[in-house]
């Protein structure tokens, strides 16, 4: 019901004054992008990296800024991300993500939301990229639109997943420990099983992933690939792990892909299990990592059919694929490992 006129209370000046900095924020959130967008154009985290570390606007005037001014400059987390050719373990250069995000095929679709929101468009919904750019993102149709913007994402994307399998080994190890086989389905290049392989030599690893992906992997002796489609039929193992994979998927697609799961894993006694890393939305470790997963989940509404999920979405999902119980393991940054029991 509408609310009475006589019963609105004027904001506060204090609140009035708050909200008026929280539209400008909101407003121009979009120039935080742009400015990212200009330093990895420039460079600039690079040639600080190969400046010691540290550099003076002097210093970095030969990337055409300049200035009087001898305040030095040093990389923090965020900026040694996006340094080029670092040689340190666990080091994945997200130069590629940001161009991604901030390209403007990406920027147009985000522009056209309201527009999408009002067309009556049949199931299954495309995503507004693909409403409006007529291909979807990350299909073998997108180069059709820009090569080099499907260069951008295939990378960003890879560099992306890459980040944390490191950290889940080290900080949680027994995921993986008693393990015989596992199959990482959607594993991509076999990244990931490698990093898993070196930690856990004695697991047999399977990746599944589609043809053209597996055509270009690196051989590893240890590595079983197998090309296929994860709709049709998985390669069976004790554990199958979905990494990043199924934020990219509607509900629907997630329980037949589960479906699939289940059905190549033994009994729970037996120690079958699904690993889901991916994203659990909620507000646990703090504003600044659920403000990110949001936007996570407003990157994937845009460009993709599928959507970032919170505990009971993700329970939801689970029970209609037959699964018995599940538990979220920990969760590491944005992210959240699940096991799911048959
Ligand atoms: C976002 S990537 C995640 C890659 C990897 N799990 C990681 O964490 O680095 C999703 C992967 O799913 C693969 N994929 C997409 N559709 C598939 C299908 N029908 N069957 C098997 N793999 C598929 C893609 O090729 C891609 O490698």
């Amino acid at each position: 019901m509408a609310a009475d006129s006589q019963s609105i209370i004027a904001p506060t000046d204090a609140e009035l004054l708050q909200a008026q900095a929280d539209l400008w924020r909101h407003s121009l959130y979009y120039l935080t992008s742009m400015a990212l967008k200009c330093a990895v154009e420039l460079h600039i985290p690079t040639a600080i990296h190969n400046l010691g570390g540290a550099a003076s606007l002097q210093d970095l005037a030969s990337l055409h800024l300049s200035g009087a001014e001898v305040e030095t400059y040093r990389l923090n987390p965020l900026s040694w991300l996006l340094v080029e050719g670092m040689e340190a373990e666990d080091h994945t250069y997200q130069k590629y993500f940001v161009l991604g995000t901030v390209s403007r095929h990406y920027v147009e679709a985000a522009l056209s939301l309201a527009d999408w929101f009002k067309k009556d468009l049949p199931a299954p919904l495309p995503s507004p990229f693909e409403e409006l750019h007529g291909v979807p993102l990350l299909h073998e149709t997108t180069k059709l639109l820009d090569e080099e913007l499907d260069r951008i994402v295939i990378e960003g994307v890879a560099a992306h997943d890459n980040l944390a399998i490191g950290t889940i080994i080290r900080e949680c190890g027994d995921l993986f420990k008693g393990l015989q086989t596992l199959t990482d389905c959607g594993g991509g290049d076999g990244t990931t099983v490698r990093g898993i392989i070196k930690a856990f030599p004695d697991i047999k690893c399977t990746v599944l992933d589609l043809p053209n992906v597996i055509e270009t992997a690196p051989a590893h002796d240890s590595v079983n690939y197998v090309a296929g489609d994860m709709f049709q039929s998985i390669p069976p193992a004790q554990a199958v792990m979905l990494k990043l994979v199924l934020h990219f998927w509607n509900d629907e697609d997630c329980v037949k892909i589960l479906e699939q799961c289940r059905k190549a894993i033994p009994s729970k006694e037996e120690g079958g299990k699904v690993i889901i890393i991916d994203i659990v939305l909620g507000h646990s470790m703090g504003p600044i990592m659920y403000e990110a997963q949001l936007l996570m989940d407003m990157l994937m509404m845009v460009n993709t059919r599928g959507r970032q999920r919170d505990e009971n979405d993700w329970r939801e999902i689970f029970s209609k694929a037959g699964f018995s119980d599940y538990k979220i393991v920990k969760k590491i940054g944005a992210r959240g490992i699940i096991e799911v029991y048959p």
